[in-house]
């Protein structure tokens, strides 16, 4: 996160009197993340997280719940969320929507080898396959309606070589036909802070991404972030090894192969789209940590002169 909305030691001691989770010992936001307020909270049960929601749509928030706890109950490491004693997993907390959620052991590993890249392909491959029994669905709202939409609202902000880039960009998505490629219910943010790396091995939080999609496009965004280079270029070794590791479990199709150089470019898009977005337009935050929107644009670029490159990484 980021901090949006204070909370107190007596607001959490509130909320806790709506679970069976003990008594509060210790609170601390959390300056990572940027899309919610989060707080370490730990009680006299165990250690677990906080989220106060700040722009998810209400209403969204049972898929992400469902899909955390459908997964944790699947052999997936992630986050459990925790029953209030009316058994809704989402109250309210100063005027936010606020969910507790069990804390993860581990840290990130930010300066990924092809070992990580390997298991982090297997852990979305595994999440991909235990969602299939999912039932429930959510829309992308981050797809290219958006893309287009954001398009719009940002290019006052930004130079004509931007603008010209992202519309060009846009076109030339909007040329692919999605309904080819097999989907399911994405991820959509398994950058590397969102793994974190503890004794039982790599768990996955930040769910607030999530939604069907095209799941090469969730292979796609890892790479973007798991596999590229500081000068911003795909790294082959780190994206050939984050596909073995993705196939151990789904091996890829000839057409997701073959689409593979359009779903980096998408993932590319989107992200440069967001962090515009996070840097142009910010909400006031207590504490955040900034993203590199254009390292993004570089990575796009990459992308887009690189087009052989990448083919050969799903090769
Ligand atoms: N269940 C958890 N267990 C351990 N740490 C967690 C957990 N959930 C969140 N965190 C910590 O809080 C930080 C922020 O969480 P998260 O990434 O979900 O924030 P966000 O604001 O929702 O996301 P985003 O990354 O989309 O900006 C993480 O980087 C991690 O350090
Ligand atoms: N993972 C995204 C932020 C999502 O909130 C990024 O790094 O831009």
């Amino acid at each position: 996160m980021s901090v949006y909305t204070p909370v107190t030691d007596a607001d959490a001691s509130a909320l806790l009197e709506h679970y069976t989770l003990g008594e509060l010992e210790l609170l601390e936001g959390i300056a990572q993340g940027i899309e919610n307020s989060n707080f370490f909270l730990t009680t006299t049960t165990g250690r677990y997280v906080l989220t106060l929601f700040e722009s998810v749509p209400r209403e969204d928030l049972p898929f992400y719940m469902g899909l955390m706890d459908h997964l944790a109950t699947h052999d997936i490491l992630c986050p459990a969320p925790m029953k209030r004693d009316d058994g809704a997993f989402v109250g309210e907390l100063n005027g936010k929507a606020a969910a507790i959620v069990t804390r993860l052991e581990g840290e990130p590993h930010m300066h990924p080898d092809a070992d990580d890249c390997r298991a982090t392909g297997r852990i979305l491959a595994a999440m991909h396959v235990a969602s299939i029994e999912y039932d429930a669905g959510l829309a992308n709202a981050k797809g290219q309606e958006w893309r287009e939409h954001f398009a719009q609202v940002a290019a006052p902000r930004l130079s004509r070589a931007e603008n010209d880039l992202i519309a060009s960009e846009n076109r030339y998505q909007a040329m692919h036909d999605d309904s080819v490629l097999p989907q399911s219910i994405i991820h959509g943010d398994l950058f590397r802070d969102n793994v974190l790396w503890g004794e039982q091995g790599g768990g996955v939080i930040d769910f607030y991404f999530a939604c069907d999609d095209v799941l090469l496009y969730d292979l796609a965004i890892t790479a973007n972030d798991w596999c590229v280079t500081r000068e911003a270029a795909l790294d082959p070794a780190r994206a050939k090894a984050l596909i073995a590791g993705y196939e151990t479990l789904r091996p890829l199709t000839e057409l997701e192969r073959e689409l593979w150089p359009v779903m980096l470019r998408r993932a590319a898009l989107r992200t440069w789209l967001g962090r515009i977005g996070y840097n142009h337009f910010p909400r006031d935050s207590h504490m955040t940590i900034p993203k590199d929107h254009e390292f993004s644009r570089r990575l796009l670029v990459h992308h887009i002169e690189h087009a052989r490159e990448l083919q050969e990484s799903a090769a």
